[in-house]
């Protein structure tokens, strides 16, 4: 469709002019997708009507059904109902344009330099289409941006429309979800169709755990299934562990003792996404049950009845080591570490639980006024943590492995006697959630589409 250049940075559709008495001649109907359609005032634009056109014209010219477009000094506006605007600056969608000589298609990165985009640049045109909004930059060949109305309403930030790829819905449980566990077969998660490894991962997402029956009893099935998921995080304790109560390493864990209720890795920056366990076996003793903790379950609890203390183990830092091994002396960065409950900077929800008070160092960064307060909040936790509806206590066994998120599910260990030959894997978060995705984008696709396998990985995917 041509665009008519009405003045320096307006344009009208060749036939929205045509077809149109228009009000405010930078005003034109645009796809409003499922939202309610409606006139947008001049007042909600803060613009002046080129011509007297009352709001009402404004709806008789919903024509065809695509947003509003308005520019307003050095944004654009987009209408998609009478309600509901989103403002983007004109430097922002610039630096956001994807086509081939700002964005490689292939590599989906930023080919544009961002630094050359004049502060004051201002659109030759803007124009609705139906596959998106379509601007024109002024320079010496012309530059045309399209952007997908689904894309501007996904990234749309003034305001937020509340369509960000938002994760799928964390199913929290106690103790009780032992009547029926997340679970799925070792054929599934090794089928070459990755089908069961998507309801693998998805189980993860949801659960935080998930259980693997019939597992060959053996460290190499049990590494190629970790394998499934992406490549091994190799730490100080190896890459596949395969150990038993002998002190091999410098840590409880390769001891006979009871382990409480605690997530991996504070220790570290980076914490351990994923931790699975396969008990291969234990003979000539007992005990060495495996606990399981629903660390925002317990955390959705604590906020309820215990804000206060909530609130103190959501901001004070725990510094946390591994200094078992001769050879390794870890840390956090910062030596401060981080809170047990860690949030999202952005949306504010519970994104992580980092607890495992035997691992924790001293804490030399409490505020004086705090100390006794600290003891009592971890207390509160601690409490809330070991009770009975907590608890998720199962006995393992060759076969039978299970897979835990370690940003969000406590897993410990009773005490046990005899020997027992436990195996497993870490790998990291940013492995398994790239995992995740691509699972996704191949199979929650649309079914109308084709699987994005069979196309080029959009360049408006809500991931980039
Ligand atoms: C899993 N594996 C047995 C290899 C090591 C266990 C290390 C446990 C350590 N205290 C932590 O909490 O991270
Ligand atoms: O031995 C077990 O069952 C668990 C050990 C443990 O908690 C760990 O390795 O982090």
């Amino acid at each position: 469709m041509a665009c008519v250049p009405l003045t320096r940075d307006l344009c009208m559709s060749r036939s929205t002019l045509l077809s149109r008495s228009i009000w405010g001649a930078n005003i034109h109907r645009g796809l409003a997708t499922h939202l309610a359609r409606g006139a947008a005032s001049a007042a909600a634009l803060n613009v002046q009507p080129r011509s007297p056109t009352t709001a009402r014209s404004v709806q008789e010219v919903v024509s065809d059904d695509l947003p509003t477009i308005s520019m307003d000094g050095r944004k654009v506006a987009v209408g998609w109902d009478t309600r509901t605007w989103s403002r983007f600056h004109n430097i922002w969608l610039r630096d956001h344009c994807r086509c081939p000589q700002c964005f490689h298609s292939t590599t989906k990165q930023r080919l544009l330099n961002t630094f050359e985009i004049p502060a004051d640049i201002t659109p030759s045109q803007v124009e609705p289409t139906a596959d998106g909004l379509q601007v024109s930059w002024p320079s010496s060949e012309s530059h045309v941006s399209l952007y997908p109305w689904s894309w501007l309403q996904k990234n749309s930030y003034d305001p937020p429309l509340g369509q960000r790829e938002t994760r799928a819905e964390k199913i929290i449980w106690s103790s009780k979800i032992q009547t029926s566990p997340p679970t799925i077969t070792y054929q599934e998660a090794m089928a070459e169709d990755d089908r069961g490894l998507y309801k693998w991962l998805s189980h993860i997402d949801r659960f935080g755990m998930c259980f693997i029956s019939g597992v060959p009893p053996t460290p190499e099935a049990t590494e190629e299934l970790s394998r499934r998921i992406g490549f091994i995080r190799e730490t100080q304790y190896g890459k596949f562990w395969d150990f038993t109560s002998d002190l091999a390493k410098g840590d409880t864990a390769y001891t006979t003792l009871a382990l409480g209720a605690h997530t991996d890795n504070t220790y570290f920056t980076d914490p351990c996404g994923l931790q699975l366990f396969h008990l291969l076996s234990h003979t000539e003793g007992t005990g060495g049950s495996t606990l399981l903790v629903d660390g925002f379950y317990v955390a959705s609890i604590l906020k309820e009845l215990h804000p206060e203390a909530y609130s103190i183990l959501a901001r004070t830092p725990v510094p946390a080591h591994a200094a078992g091994e001769p050879s390794a002396l870890y840390q956090p960065s910062p030596p401060s570490g981080y809170p047990v409950l860690g949030h999202d900077p952005v949306t504010g929800e519970l994104i992580q639980v980092r607890w495992n008070n035997d691992d924790r160092s001293v804490m030399n960064n409490l505020d004086p006024y705090q100390v006794e307060e600290w003891y009592n909040a971890i207390k509160t936790w601690h409490k809330l943590l070991t009770s009975p509806d907590s608890e998720y206590w199962v006995q393992l066994g060759p076969g039978t492995a299970v897979i835990i998120d370690n940003h969000r599910v406590l897993h410990g260990r009773s005490a046990f006697t005899g020997k027992r030959r436990m195996c497993g894997a870490y790998i990291g978060v940013d492995e398994y959630r790239s995992k995740l995705a691509v699972l996704r984008e191949k199979f929650a696709a649309n079914p109308n589409t084709p699987s994005v396998l069979e196309t080029e990985r959009s360049i408006w995917s809500p991931a980039l």
